[in-house]
């Protein structure tokens, strides 16, 4: 108090790099995603379709949220086309977020647990579904704002 020297926070110096773009020029898209964990504790994640951004990267399965959403509703939807399972939104637990600058848009993203759902899921859009260990996910190459999230995941589960 009353000094006016401006020394940055300690902190500042340990900050690690995060793909953050703070210009304010990139739109913020809101996705919600789900990490459905089966009864030996793998995850589902499912291959991105040819002729989409980021076609054949693995992710959670999941969209953007609609204008009027709630995150939850987003996700019961989302869930619902694309795999054919149909999730209670008192069922989705909030784990963490993933807050991402891509080049052309900046990505907000909640991820939630989900260990109950009805149906069975079918890929019903993806190429592709597999069911992961946690430790196994860095076999499969995922989008970049997913990183922390699965390390998040890998610590967690
Ligand atoms: N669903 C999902 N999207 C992700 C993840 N990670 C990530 O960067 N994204 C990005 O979030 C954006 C939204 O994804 P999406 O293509 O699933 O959206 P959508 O299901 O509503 O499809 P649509 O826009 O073709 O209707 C994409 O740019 C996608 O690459 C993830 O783990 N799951
Ligand atoms: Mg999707």
């Amino acid at each position: 108090m009353g000094s006016s020297s401006a020394a940055a926070p300690a902190s500042s110096k340990s900050c690690p790099p995060r793909p953050i773009d703070l210009s304010g020029r990139l739109p913020i898209i809101q996705v919600v995603a789900g990490a459905l964990i089966d009864a030996d504790g793998r995850v589902l994640i499912a291959q991105r379709p040819e002729g989409k951004a980021m076609a054949g990267l693995w992710e959670f399965p999941g969209g953007k949220i609609e204008g009027g959403e709630i995150p939850e509703a987003a996700l019961a939807r989302e869930l619902y086309e694309e795999l054919g399972i149909d999730v209670c939104p008192s069922c989705m637990l909030p784990f963490s977020f993933s807050s991402h600058s891509y080049a052309d848009f900046h990505l907000l993203m909640p991820l939630f647990l989900i260990r109950n759902w009805d149906g069975q899921p079918r890929p019903l859009v993806a190429q592709d579904l597999k069911w992961v260990r946690p430790q196994r996910l860095g076999d499969y190459p995922m989008p970049a704002a997913d990183l922390p999230l699965v390390a998040m995941l890998q610590d967690h589960l």
